[in-house]
Formats: structure tokens, C-alpha cells, sequence
């Protein structure tokens, strides 16, 4: 099965208006249960890749990057301090198309991180405070014990009580993009790949500033 379109001839001098075509098609169309769902793959100890599925809650093509949520002590989080670059991937395959990502992370500003907190349903804010993400777990019960002693501690009980406060080793995490490979299948597994890469400035604590992509078609 080829995919719904395939890559323009000649490429696009800027690939992320494609990217984000693809991402909301993906989102409107509601290909799959999480279209926004990503892998991502970081870097541990003795340099071991480790990867796992991220919610990919925000994308701004215009700067160039894509913004998931998770508790900074977790596992990725401790590896994404040590070596802040990332690789994450899409997969819609009812659509047949793939996007790689890679590129160095920052931490998302508070503002940024406190509106999507704010944005989650009570169970999810109490749970980003209950879980120590990553951590042992003795059993089931002991993380029910530990929703219970947040919701006393904070004096919360439900949504209606007050405003859960966000943790403040939980919130986003910008990978700005200085690279992005977009894969589309093609009849006869003729598939069509192309990747851009682009050099990333840092500009402060949060942001980069892209120069020119440089455009090539690849083998699939
Ligand atoms: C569909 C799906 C969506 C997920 N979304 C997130 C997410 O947005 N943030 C997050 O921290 N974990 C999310 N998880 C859980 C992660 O895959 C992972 O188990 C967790 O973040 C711990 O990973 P780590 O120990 O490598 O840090 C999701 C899992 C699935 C299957």
C-alpha cells in the first residue's frame, strides 16, 4: 500500500511545514489511538540507547521544535541531563509515513509547563506528584497509598477542592530539530525518503535559532 502522497519533486527548502501537515492530518484524521504518540531515545551510561513512547504535545514549525511532558528525575530525564540530545520517531502507519526527529533539549520555560499542567485532568496532576516515575515500586497498593498521602498532604481531595500545584520536577521538554528525515511509503516497497539537516545557535537557556536546511533524497 502506497501512502497518500508521496514526497514533492524537487524537495521543500524547509521541511517542517510538511512535518507539520503530516502531524495534523495524522491528528484530525485520528489514525490511531495517540496520533501524537512518539518514540523517544536518549542516551545513558556507557553510552546505551534507551527509547520509549512520549505524547508529543506541542509542535512549532515555524522555530522548530516538538515539546513532550514527564518527570525530570525519571529515567530519560537523568540520561537527557547527561547528554541533552534526543532522537524520536512517528509512526502512522495507517497514513504509511514515518518522521525522524533528532536535535539537542532544553527544559521548557515554566510558563510553558505550568499551562499544560494546569491543563490535565486532577488524577494526572496528583499522580505527576505521586509517582516517583522510573523508581521501584514495592506493589499496585503502595502507589495507591502514595495518591492517597499527596491528596492529604495538599489538603485536595478533588477537583473542585483547589488547584493542584505543578511539581517542580515535572514539566516539558523542547527537542529542537536540527535534523528530520520524512519517510513515505511507495508501491512495491519503492519507498521515498529524504532528510534535512540545518545548523541550531543557541540563543538563551530555552531557544536556538535554525539556519538554512540542506536537503537530500536517500535510498529507502
Ligand atoms: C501511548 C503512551 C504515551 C505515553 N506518554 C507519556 C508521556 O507523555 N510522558 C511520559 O513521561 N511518559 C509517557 N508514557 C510512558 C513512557 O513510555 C515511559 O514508560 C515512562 O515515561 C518512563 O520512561 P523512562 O523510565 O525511560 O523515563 C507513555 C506511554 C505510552 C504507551
Amino acid at each position: 500500500m502506497a501512502a497518500d502522497e508521496l514526497l514533492p519533486e524537487p524537495l521543500p527548502a524547509d521541511p517542517l511545514p510538511m512535518f507539520a501537515t503530516w502531524f495534523s492530518d495524522a491528528r484530525v484524521r485520528n489514525v490511531q489511538p495517540n496520533p501524537d504518540a512518539m518514540v523517544i531515545a536518549t542516551v545513558g551510561e556507557n553510552s546505551a540507547p534507551s527509547a520509549r513512547v512520549v505524547l508529543c504535545k506541542r509542535l512549532v514549525p515555524d522555530q522548530g521544535f516538538v515539546v513532550f511532558f514527564t518527570n525530570y528525575d525519571s529515567r530519560k530525564g537523568r540520561e537527557l541531563e547527561e547528554h541533552p540530545r534526543a532522537a524520536a520517531v512517528f509512526h502512522w502507519d495507517a497514513m504509511h509515513r514515518q518522521v525522524r526527529l533528532e536535535g539537542p533539549i532544553v527544559m521548557s520555560p515554566a510558563p510553558e509547563s505550568d499551562q499544560y499542567f494546569a491543563s490535565r485532568a486532577f488524577e494526572s496532576r496528583i499522580g505527576a506528584w505521586a509517582s516517583a516515575q522510573s523508581e521501584p515500586l514495592a506493589s499496585r497498593g503502595a502507589l495507591a497509598a502514595q495518591v492517597e498521602a499527596v491528596k492529604e498532604r495538599l489538603g485536595l481531595q478533588k477537583a473542585t477542592d483547589g488547584e493542584v500545584p505543578r511539581p517542580p520536577h515535572w514539566g516539558g521538554i523542547r527537542l529542537w530539530i536540527d535534523s528530520i528525515e520524512l519517510w513515505a511509503e511507495g508501491a512495491g516497497r519503492i519507498h521515498e525518503r529524504a532528510r534535512w539537516t540545518r545548523q541550531l545557535t543557541k540563543k538563551d537557556e530555552f531557544s536556538f535559532s535554525g539556519g538554512p536546511w540542506t536537503g537530500t533524497r536517500l535510498n529507502p
